[in-house]
C-alpha cells in the first residue's frame, strides 16, 4: 500500500507555478487527471484539451523540474490529452464524427493558404490530433497533389451516399477534385459550388476527427459567405502575405466571417522573409509585420510568420509538404508552434473562455 506523501492541493499549487505557452493560462486542477506518491516516486497524470505528443515531452520535464523542490524521490510526469468538441448543437447533429472545423481562409488568391492549411493539418497530425482536410477550394483544388494522392484516385462509396476519404500521410482527404474529371467545368455557378460543397462536407463518412481543416475557395464573395454560413465551422484562420492589397483582402475575410459570427483564431503572415539560398542575406519581399499589425487591429492572434522559402513549394509539389518532409527542420518546427497554437485556440473557445477577443470593427 502506497502512503501519501503529498496531498492534491500540494500538487495543485505547484502546478499552477507553470504556465500553459500556448493557451497562456496556468496549469492546476483542471489539468491534474490523478497522481499516486509514495517515499520514493512521485507519478502525475495532467491531461489537456489539446493533443501534445510532440510538445507534451518537454511540458513533463518542465513540472517534473517544478516537483523536485517538493518532492526528493523518482519523478514521473505522463501528459495526456481529450480533445474538446465544438459546443454547438447543431454542429454534433449534423457532423457527429468531426469535433470541430477550422476554416483557413484568404481575402486574396495565392497568398500560400492551400499549402498552409495542408501543413497546419499534419502538424496537428504529429501532435497526436485525428485530422481530416477537406479541399473546398472549388475552383483551383490542389490538396490532392499537395498529399501525393494519385491523380485519377476515386474514393469509395457507401450506399451510393456516402464518400469514404482518402488516407494520406496519416490524415483523411476529401477534394472535389477525386471526384470531377479534367473535362468537368470549373466555372460554376455559386449556388452549383456551395451545393457541391455541402455535399462533399455532410456527406463524406470522417473516421471520428479531432479538427477537419477545410481549405476555403480564396476571395470573400457570395460564395464564400454562403458556404461560410453553412459550414459550422469552430474557428477560422487568416492567410495573408504582408503585402497591403492582400492585408486589404485579409479584412474583408475577417469581417466575413465576423458577419456569420465565426470566430477568428488568428492570422497567419505567409511569404514574410524571405533568405537568399546563395548569400543568406534576408529581405522583406511583401513588406514587413503587415500581418502582425493586422492581427492587432482586430485583435486576434499571429499565428506564425512563414517564410517565403523555396523548400515550402518544393516539397508541397512533390506531395510531402515540408512538416513530413522535413518533419525537423526550422519551418516544420514553425508549422508545428503555428498548429498547437490554433489547437489551443480551439480549446480555449470550446471551455468558453474569454481570451480570444471578439471583433469590435465597424462596417465601414
Ligand atoms: N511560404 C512559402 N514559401 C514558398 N512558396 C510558397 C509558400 N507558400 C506557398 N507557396 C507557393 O506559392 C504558390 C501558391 O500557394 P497556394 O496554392 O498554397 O496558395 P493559395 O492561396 O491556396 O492559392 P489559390 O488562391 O490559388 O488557391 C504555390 O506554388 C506554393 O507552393
Amino acid at each position: 500500500m502506497s502512503k501519501p506523501a503529498l496531498d492534491r492541493s500540494q500538487i495543485v499549487q505547484c502546478l499552477s507555478r507553470i504556465q500553459d505557452p500556448y493557451t497562456a493560462q496556468p496549469l492546476g486542477a483542471k489539468q491534474l487527471k490523478s497522481f499516486a506518491a509514495d517515499d520514493s516516486h512521485l507519478h502525475v497524470v495532467l491531461e489537456l484539451a489539446y493533443p501534445a505528443q510532440r510538445f507534451g515531452k518537454g511540458l513533463a520535464m518542465l513540472v517534473a523540474a517544478q516537483f523536485e523542490a517538493l518532492f526528493a524521490g523518482k519523478i514521473t510526469v505522463d501528459i495526456e490529452w481529450q480533445v474538446t468538441r465544438q459546443p454547438v448543437a447543431n454542429q454534433s447533429a449534423a457532423m457527429p464524427n468531426v469535433k470541430n472545423i477550422i476554416a483557413v481562409a484568404s481575402g486574396k488568391g495565392g497568398v500560400g493558404k492551400s499549402t498552409t492549411a495542408v501543413n497546419l493539418a499534419l502538424a496537428m497530425a504529429q501532435e497526436g490530433a485525428r485530422v481530416g482536410i477537406l479541399d473546398a477550394d472549388i475552383y483551383g483544388p490542389s490538396q490532392g497533389m499537395m498529399l501525393g494522392i494519385p491523380v485519377g484516385t476515386k474514393p469509395e462509396t457507401i450506399d451510393n451516399k456516402w464518400f469514404v476519404p482518402i488516407k494520406a500521410h496519416g490524415i483523411q482527404a476529401m477534394s472535389m477534385a477525386f471526384l470531377v474529371n479534367d473535362k468537368t467545368p470549373m466555372v460554376w455557378r455559386g449556388p452549383m459550388v456551395s451545393g457541391a460543397l455541402q455535399q462533399l462536407l455532410t456527406q463524406t463518412q470522417w473516421d471520428d476527427i479531432d479538427y477537419l481543416v477545410v481549405d476555403m475557395p480564396p476571395g470573400t464573395g457570395d460564395i464564400q459567405l454562403t458556404f461560410a454560413q453553412k459550414v459550422p465551422a469552430t474557428g477560422a484562420v487568416i492567410v495573408t502575405t504582408p503585402q497591403d492589397i492582400a492585408l486589404l483582402d485579409a479584412k474583408k475575410g475577417i469581417e466575413m466571417f465576423r458577419k456569420v459570427n465565426i470566430p477568428v483564431l488568428g492570422v497567419v503572415e505567409n511569404m514574410a522573409l524571405h533568405i537568399c539560398s546563395n548569400c543568406g542575406h534576408a529581405e522583406h519581399i511583401f513588406g514587413e509585420g503587415g500581418g502582425s499589425r493586422l492581427a492587432e487591429e482586430y485583435g486576434v492572434s499571429t499565428l506564425a510568420s512563414m517564410p517565403l522559402d523555396i523548400h515550402i513549394r518544393e516539397q508541397a509539389d512533390g506531395g510531402a509538404p515540408t512538416v513530413v518532409a522535413d518533419p525537423d527542420s526550422e519551418v516544420a518546427l514553425q508549422y508545428l508552434m503555428m498548429a498547437r497554437q490554433v489547437m489551443a485556440n480551439v480549446s480555449l473557445l470550446n471551455e468558453g473562455k474569454t481570451t480570444i477577443p471578439t471583433i469590435t470593427v465597424s462596417d465601414d
